[in-house]
């Protein structure tokens, strides 16, 4: 059967970048959005952002909801040292596949544990299956009408401590106005809205919220 996009881009970059360099991985993903197919990947511009947070922060404990094909996992894991814990989760098998093939493409499968599930069953068993204490870092990215589930199910699971930094994708588009007025308004988070481009456009305009518990 035919390709899917995800399966194109993965293709592309193992045609065009160099296996074990994950900002060759980067920059062929972003070449192809850009220049031959739109994905939803984070991309360059919003990249650069998360790239900024992650530094800032160096987290030894990370998690990431919403893999698709990899590259934001790719992104947040070339900036970690071999110690730190990450793990991300995707609930679609077929792009949890893909970016299987992309993460080992870029060398990161030592400091990327990939679970393919729900969301919403992982972030209860991150304490006694993953050996989690609690998250330095979270990357939201998956879905905007559940990402106010899934940060309170972070607060409810003893997840979050005080410092703890949350940043989620897509605020303005395609938006997520309940998760926006939630962090920013409930008393718990310190939130800042960052505006930049959406994903492989010159246009339309997106964010990042970065959110860090109180505590
Ligand atoms: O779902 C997403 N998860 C994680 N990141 C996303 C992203 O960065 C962008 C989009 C997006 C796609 C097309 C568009 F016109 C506007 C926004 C989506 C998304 C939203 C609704 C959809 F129906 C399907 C995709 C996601
Ligand atoms: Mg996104």
């Amino acid at each position: 059967s035919a390709m899917s996009k995800e399966q194109r881009v993965l293709q592309y970059v193992q045609q065009n970048a160099s296996r074990g360099d994950p900002d060759s991985v980067l920059a062929a993903v972003d070449k192809f959005g850009w220049e031959t197919e739109w994905a939803m990947n984070l991309g360059d511009v919003k990249g650069a952002i998360l790239d900024r947070f992650v530094k800032e922060t160096a987290p030894q404990t990370m998690l990431e909801l919403g893999t698709y094909m990899g590259y934001s996992a790719i992104r947040i894991a070339r900036l970690l040292p071999e110690t730190a814990k990450f793990m991300t989760v995707e609930f679609d098998q077929e792009n949890a596949a893909v970016a299987r093939e992309m993460i080992e493409f870029a060398g990161l499968q030592n400091r990327i544990i990939q679970i393919t599930s729900d969301t919403a069953d992982v972030i209860p068993q991150l304490k006694t299956k993953y050996d989690v204490e609690t998250l330095d870092m979270v990357f939201i990215d998956h879905w905007k009408d559940v990402y106010v589930r899934d940060i309170k199910l972070l607060e409810t699971n003893k997840l979050l401590r005080k410092g703890t930094v949350v940043v989620a994708d897509n605020i303005i588009k395609p938006g997520a106005p309940e998760y926006a007025e939630y962090v920013r308004t409930c008393g718990k988070y310190d939130s800042t809205f960052h505006e930049s481009r959406f994903e492989y456009s010159n246009d339309d305009i997106d964010g990042l919220e970065k959110s860090v518990f109180r505590g």
